[in-house]
């Protein structure tokens, strides 16, 4: 027997989703084998398809957001388009959607509806707030969600206000929930006779799962965790620092050896020894005065000089890469965190690798995110819908 090359071969997964959280959630999935449709309208199809920088009027994103995924078409204010995803939900092990509670209800195609023609059906739920509760009913972007998961108010300096962290992290958050989720229910599934169940993320819940002590510290001690910059309070020493050469190095020598070693390693033997740092609570108490030792350490170096020394004293530390320094580095390259691929016009395109990585069973790029409705044809044919069927379809604007 030829064991599956890869972890999800077999599994198929129908999208049923737009832009980040819910079409992550299924890239994820087919990265590593499962047999991903895509369901897309048939006036432009996923707004991700213009987002950010575009090539030949494509995104580039799009490209890497739906590598390996089938696109379909289906206009699903059309009858026989919802009769179309119910065939297919027949033979579906995971949807993944990520509209607003409510609309997949409004089409015809809720959890009852579903679970009826499929008990064994696992349905990913991404929205803004969840699928119960006095919100559920309002739109959600990752940003929102962000913003009320409470990571946006711990973000940025004391002095300034919140910030974004510069990528849409809820979002992807939440999408990896969606594929924890979802993966828990086959298992449950496969082991407690066969029945699927409903994976409710919410993005403000996905972002609000990051945020670490906040709920016992405010419960206990009535603390309210704010923003700190770059440093982390009761942490120590943990930052970044600017280099002569004005570049930016994250230092993490916040454990009781890598502390001693890094000051060793910079010549103060007197805080290397002192008694009184040697542990976190000591070094926490005087953080003033160790980010003052070590900005201006930093200060005096530039980025190479600061970075070998860091290295050979086995002090935790980066440059802060821009997207030009991973094309360059030696483990980006190692470990094949930059793909190389070809667009449809022979150009060639580089993108990110995939994570995580599988001794036995690793996932693989087999093709880039395909045109509009590339796959309708053969996904309705695998259907038994004939080909005179297929035309009135296009005719009417089902697909
Ligand atoms: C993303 C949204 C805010 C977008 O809000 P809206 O533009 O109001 O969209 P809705 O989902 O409410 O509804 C979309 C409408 O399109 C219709 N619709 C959808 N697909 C189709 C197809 N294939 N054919 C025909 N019609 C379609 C659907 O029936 C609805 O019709 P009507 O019912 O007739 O209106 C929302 O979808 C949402 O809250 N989603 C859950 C949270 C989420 O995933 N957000 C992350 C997005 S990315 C992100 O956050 C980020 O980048 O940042």
């Amino acid at each position: 027997m030829t064991l599956p090359t890869k972890p999800l071969a077999g599994v198929k997964v129908l999208e049923l989703g737009t832009l980040i959280a819910g079409p992550f959630a299924a890239r994820i999935c087919a990265e590593f084998g499962a047999d991903v449709i895509k369901v897309e309208s048939p006036d432009g199809g996923d707004p991700l398809r213009k987002w950010r920088k575009l090539y030949e009027g494509t995104s580039l994103w799009w490209f890497v957001q739906a590598r390996n995924k089938q696109s379909l078409t289906l206009n699903l204010k059309k009858p026989e388009a919802i009769e179309i995803v119910k065939k297919l939900v027949a033979q579906t092990d995971i949807v993944i959607e990520n509209f607003r509670p409510g609309v997949l209800e409004k089409l015809g195609l809720s959890w009852d509806v579903l679970s009826a023609i499929n008990p064994g059906l696992v349905m990913v739920r991404l929205s803004g707030f969840g699928q119960t509760g006095p919100y559920k009913d309002q739109p959600g972007f990752g940003a929102v969600g962000e913003s009320m998961g409470g990571l946006r108010y711990v973000t940025g300096f004391p002095d300034r206000p919140p910030v974004r962290t510069g990528i849409s992290i809820g979002d992807s958050i939440a999408a990896l929930w969606a594929v924890i989720g979802a993966l828990m229910a086959l298992r449950h599934r496969e082991v407690n006779g066969g029945k699927g169940q409903v994976v409710d993320v919410a993005l403000y819940e996905a972002v609000f799962a990051m945020m670490e002590s906040l709920i016992p510290e405010f419960d206990m001690m009535g603390f309210i965790r704010e923003r700190t910059g770059n440093i982390m309070p009761g942490i120590t020493p943990s930052s970044i620092h600017t280099t002569q050469d004005g570049k930016h190095i994250q230092i993490g020598a916040n454990g009781d050896a890598i502390f001693k070693r890094f000051m060793q390693a910079i010549g103060r033997h007197d805080l290397a020894d002192d008694p009184a740092l040697t542990d976190n609570a000591g070094r926490d108490q005087r953080r003033d005065e160790l980010y003052q030792v070590i900005d201006s350490w930093v200060a005096g170096q530039n980025e190479a000089q600061a970075m070998a020394l860091l290295n050979r004293a086995e002090v935790p530390a980066s440059r802060v890469y821009s997207v030009e320094d991973m094309f360059h580095d030696p483990q980006y390259l190692a470990r094949e965190m930059i793909q190389h691929a070809t667009l449809p016009d022979g150009k060639s395109f580089k993108m990110p690798g995939i994570v995580p990585k599988l001794s036995d069973t690793p996932g693989s790029t087999e093709w880039l995110g395909p045109e509009l409705g590339a796959h309708t044809e053969s996904i309705l044919t695998s259907l038994d819908i004939a080909p005179e069927l297929i035309e009135a379809l296009k005719t009417k604007g089902v697909i």
